[in-house]
This record gives C-alpha cells, structure tokens and sequence, in this order.
C-alpha cells in the first residue's frame, strides 16, 4: 500500500526551466494527440487484415523507438523553482495522457472553475452516450481542483454523482464552484452540460489527509498540487 512517504517521492522538484518544459509540452502533447486519435481509429476503421497488419507494423515499429528510453512508473506530481507544476500523467487533465480528454481547466478569480471539453468516440457507455465512469471521471477532477484552487487541496473523500439526462459524446462543458470549507473538508458542486442543458450534477468532499495537516502545522505551508 502507498504510504505518506510514498506519495512524497513522487512529488518531485526536477529543476527543469520554464523553456524546457516548454519544450517538453512542444514534443509530448502532440504524441498524445496522435494517440488520442489512434483510440478513436482503433474503434472505427474498417481497414481489412492487410491494411490492419500493415498499421500494427508501423505501431511495432513506433513502440520500439518510444521504448528506446524511456521512464518506468508513474508520472506523478513534477515541479519547478518557479513553481510550475505538471501532473502530464493525470487521467483526466495529463498533457502526456491520450486517455485524457484532456480537460484544460480554466480558473476564475471568483473561485468558478471551468473547462469546454470534448469526448470522442472513445468514451462510449450506453450507445451514442458517454460512459457514466467518464462523467465521474471529469467531475472529480473538476471538483478536486476547484477545491485545490480555493486553497483547499485534499483528496477526494465522497463524491456524489446525478445522471440527469444522457451526457452525449461530442462537444460538453464542465463547471463549478467551491460550496464552503469546514476545518480539513472542502465542498464543491459542478455540473457537466451539453447542447440541451446540464446532464450531470455532482457535489464532492475533498479532505486534507492527516499527514498533509500534520506537515502543514510543520512547515506552515499550505498549497500541494
Ligand atoms: C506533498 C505531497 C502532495 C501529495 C498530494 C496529496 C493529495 C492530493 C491533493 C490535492 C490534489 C489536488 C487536485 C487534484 C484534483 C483532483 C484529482 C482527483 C482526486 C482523486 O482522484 S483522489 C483519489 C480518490 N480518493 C482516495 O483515494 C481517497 C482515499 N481515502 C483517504 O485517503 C482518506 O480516507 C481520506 C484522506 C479521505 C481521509 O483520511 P483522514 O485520515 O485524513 O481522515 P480523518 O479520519 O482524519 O477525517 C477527517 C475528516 O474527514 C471526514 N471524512 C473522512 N473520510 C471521509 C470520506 N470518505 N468522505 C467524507 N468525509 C470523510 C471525517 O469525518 C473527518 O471530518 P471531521 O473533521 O468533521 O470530523
């Protein structure tokens, strides 16, 4: 089980310049768009065995270049002097990660949280609809960082989930906002609408842990990523 110290090794301050990251997002984002594309062919082509051999060819071939150096484990939270921070591995908002929609949240001064997303064909649940874990998925996030935002960063201890209509694929934005804060427990509420309104609601509870409280009375400092 990950422990507290765990978690810390994977909290890292890589030293990079704010022109390397740079150049590291100028290089990896397109691959993951690349990827993000290839999700949506592997569900749509209807290439025959030739030309389905001839493409699982080329992704040999690309998977033998990509292996050629290359990290293992997770990605984790990497940071720098000048307090940049990059989670590219996150599920729903890495830069890294085809599986992410992505969400490019955008951040208000009032506290509102926002982003205007996309979910392809990928993210199908019933048909023509997107699957109910994606919806989650993005809410949590959303949530998550609306509470991180506020100044209250913690993990997320329930969330609650409604399903008011079918969330279709296709062009969707996600919003939300920061309900209160009680001691180690932010609240937050968002929702997810399409073209004919909102289609899920959720509230969630996002609690400090007692080692980030503990190490907070320590150090004094307050934000993590
Ligand atoms: C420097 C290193 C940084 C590492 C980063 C660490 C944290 C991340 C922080 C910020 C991330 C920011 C933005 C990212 C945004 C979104 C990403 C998606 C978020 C996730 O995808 S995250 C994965 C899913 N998430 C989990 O994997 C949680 C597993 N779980 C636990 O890690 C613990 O279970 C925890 C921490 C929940 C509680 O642990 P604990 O020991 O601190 O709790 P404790 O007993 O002291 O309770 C304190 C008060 O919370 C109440 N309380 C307790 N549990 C509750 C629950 N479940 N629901 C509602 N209220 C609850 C008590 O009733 C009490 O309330 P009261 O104060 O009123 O008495």
């Amino acid at each position: 089980m990950m422990d507290s110290l765990d978690t810390f090794r994977l909290y890292v301050n890589d030293g990079l310049s704010d022109e390397e990251i740079a150049a590291q997002a100028a290089r990896y984002q397109p691959l993951a768009q690349d990827l993000r594309d290839l999700i949506v062919l592997s569900i749509q082509s209807r290439g025959g065995d030739d030309d389905i051999l001839a493409a699982r060819k080329h992704l040999s071939d690309a998977k033998s270049i990509l292996e050629r150096d290359r990290e293992t484990g997770p990605y984790g939270t990497r940071f720098n002097d000048s307090g940049t921070f990059r989670t590219w591995g996150n599920a729903a908002i890495g830069l890294r990660n085809p599986i992410a929609p992505p969400l490019d949240l955008q951040f208000e001064d009032d506290g509102r949280v926002w982003a205007d997303f996309h979910l392809h064909a990928g993210y199908e649940g019933p048909a023509g609809f997107a699957h109910g874990g994606v919806s989650a998925l993005v809410l949590d996030q959303l949530l998550g960082d609306t509470a991180r935002h506020a100044g209250a960063p913690g993990m997320t201890g329930t969330l609650t989930v409604k399903y008011r209509q079918p969330t279709p694929l296709g062009d969707l934005r996600c919003e939300a906002l920061l309900d209160r804060i009680e001691g180690a427990k932010a609240f937050a509420m968002g929702t997810i609408s399409g073209p004919d309104g909102v289609c899920v609601e959720a509230e969630g509870v996002f609690i400090a842990p007692k080692w980030m409280r503990e190490q907070r009375e320590h150090t004094g400092v307050q934000g993590v990523q």
